[in-house]
Parts: structure tokens; sequence; C-alpha cells
């Protein structure tokens, strides 16, 4: 199905943005992947959190899909993927806080933009992303069997993902999100997914990752980036199918 999208916001607080995207881009250019403790401050983590919560409880997240349909309904579907979600544009006015997340990220990655390479020599331009997915996995074993977040070029190019589970501890909750970085040979990036840690990767085969099955309620936000040129091509491509496919029906 299509992917929700949502502009990005504009800039905040310079000197915080300014250091994350260093950090960012050397990370990302270096290794593929960049993970950062701290994001928010306790404070406003919390406020996050505060409202991830009171969404959860009123029952506004679905089962997530899955983008082929051999998952279908019930146990398969939940054996691949256990997460229920729900998309928030971050303008919401029940959730403020969020809709700050959302803008602090968006102004590190439009400042990281035009820096960060595409691996072919070149560098991206990004210049929109997907709406925040708000996912849970409920805790009783539930998982993400491994996979690649943009395996087909729908021209998604960085995958960041806000934390927001305290105390979590992977021995007794599980939860790990394990990346097998193509460029790492053997060795693998071992992420907790703990409170006010937000991390960055790249969405396409570089980055192969698992959720680790999570015997505790896990929560996340999540947000896509586009890069320009790669989703141009895609809406382009996904046209030609519908014409293609409109003109067989007829
Ligand atoms: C067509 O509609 C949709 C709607 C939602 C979709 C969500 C995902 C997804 C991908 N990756 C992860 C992940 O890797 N999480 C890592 C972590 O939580 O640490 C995750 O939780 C969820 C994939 C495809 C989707 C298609
Ligand atoms: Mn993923």
């Amino acid at each position: 199905g299509a992917l929700p999208i949502s502009p990005l916001s504009k800039q905040i607080d310079d000197r915080v943005i300014d250091h994350y995207s260093r950090v960012v881009v050397k990370d990302m250019n270096k290794w593929g992947v960049c993970a950062m403790n701290d994001f928010l401050g306790p404070e406003k983590g919390s406020l996050v959190l505060d409202e991830v919560l009171n969404m959860y409880s009123a029952g506004l997240f679905r089962d997530g899909q899955l983008v082929s349909q051999r998952g279908g309904a019930g146990d398969l579907r939940r054996a691949i993927r256990g997460d229920q979600i729900t998309w928030l544009d971050g303008k919401e006015k029940e959730c403020p806080n969020i809709g700050l997340l959302i803008s602090q990220v968006d102004a590190i990655i439009l400042r990281a933009n035009k820096m960060l390479s595409n691996g072919k020599m070149g560098q991206y331009t990004i210049n929109g992303r997907t709406k925040a997915m708000v996912a849970c996995y409920p805790g009783n074993g539930s998982r993400y069997v491994k996979h690649v977040d943009n395996p087909n070029h729908d021209g998604r190019c960085v995958t960041a993902i806000y934390y927001l589970n305290r105390d979590w501890n992977v021995e007794q909750d599980g939860g790990l999100l394990r990346i097998f970085p193509e460029g790492w040979k053997d060795s693998v990036a071992n992420i907790e997914p703990i409170f006010d840690r937000i991390l960055f990767f790249w969405s396409d085969r570089r980055n192969p990752h698992e959720v680790q099955p999570a015997y505790r309620t896990r929560y996340a936000i999540t947000l896509w980036y586009f890069d320009a040129d790669e989703r141009n091509m895609a809406c382009q491509r996904y046209q030609q199918e519908r014409k293609l496919s409109q003109s067989k029906n007829t």
C-alpha cells in the first residue's frame, strides 16, 4: 500500500541541530548507522512517551500491515511482524510533543542534507518524508523478522527511529534491534530500544535488520526520509504500472 507522506517542518534551536547533524553525517557516511542517546532530554522525552501511551490506551493502534499479502491475517502475519501502529503527521493538537520530536529530526536531516552520501560517490537530496509511524510491540514475544525497509527503490533513503522504553533490560525484555550492515562483514549492530535514544540508518539493502522477540510492551516512533530522485523515479514507475494494469483490465 502507499506510504503516508508529510511535508518537512522548519528549523528550531540552531546549535543543537548543528551538532547533531555533524554526528549524523559522520556516522552515516562511515558506518551507515548512527545512534545518539538523551536526544530530547528526560522532560521532553517523558512528554512524548505520555502522548504515545495516551494514544495506545485510546485504542488508536492497528496491527501493522504486511507489504506483501503472503502474511494475510492472524498468526502468520504476527509471526512475521507483531507490531501495532498508527500514523501521525505531527500537527495533531493531542500530541504537540511528538510534533516537537518530528521537527527536531526534520531539522537535523535538513541540515545534514546534501552531505549524506548515497554510497555511489553522490549525495542524497532529501525533500520529504513519510508521516511518523508510532509502533508498539505488545510484548507477547512479538517480533519483526529480518527485513530491509526499502528493498526496491521506493524512494526512502534514511530510517529514523526514536525509542521510548524506560529501564529496558534486553536480557529479560528482549526487543533488541539487530542490524546486519552490508559493509561490516560478520559483525552486527545491536541497538537496545532505550528511552530517549534516536537511531538513523540507510533504509536500503545495506541494512537488513530484525526486531528480536519482545516480552514487554515496546514503543518506537519511526520516520522515513525520501531522496528526491529515487522518489520521483518510484512515482513514475508506479504511474506506468497503474496505466499498464488499467489497459490490461479494459
Ligand atoms: C504498507 O503499509 C505499511 C505500514 C507500516 C509498515 C511498517 C514497517 C516497519 C518496518 N520496520 C520496522 C522496524 O524495523 N522496526 C525496528 C525497531 O522498532 O527497532 C517496523 O517496526 C515497522 C514496514 C512496512 C510497513 C508498511
Ligand atoms: Mn525495519
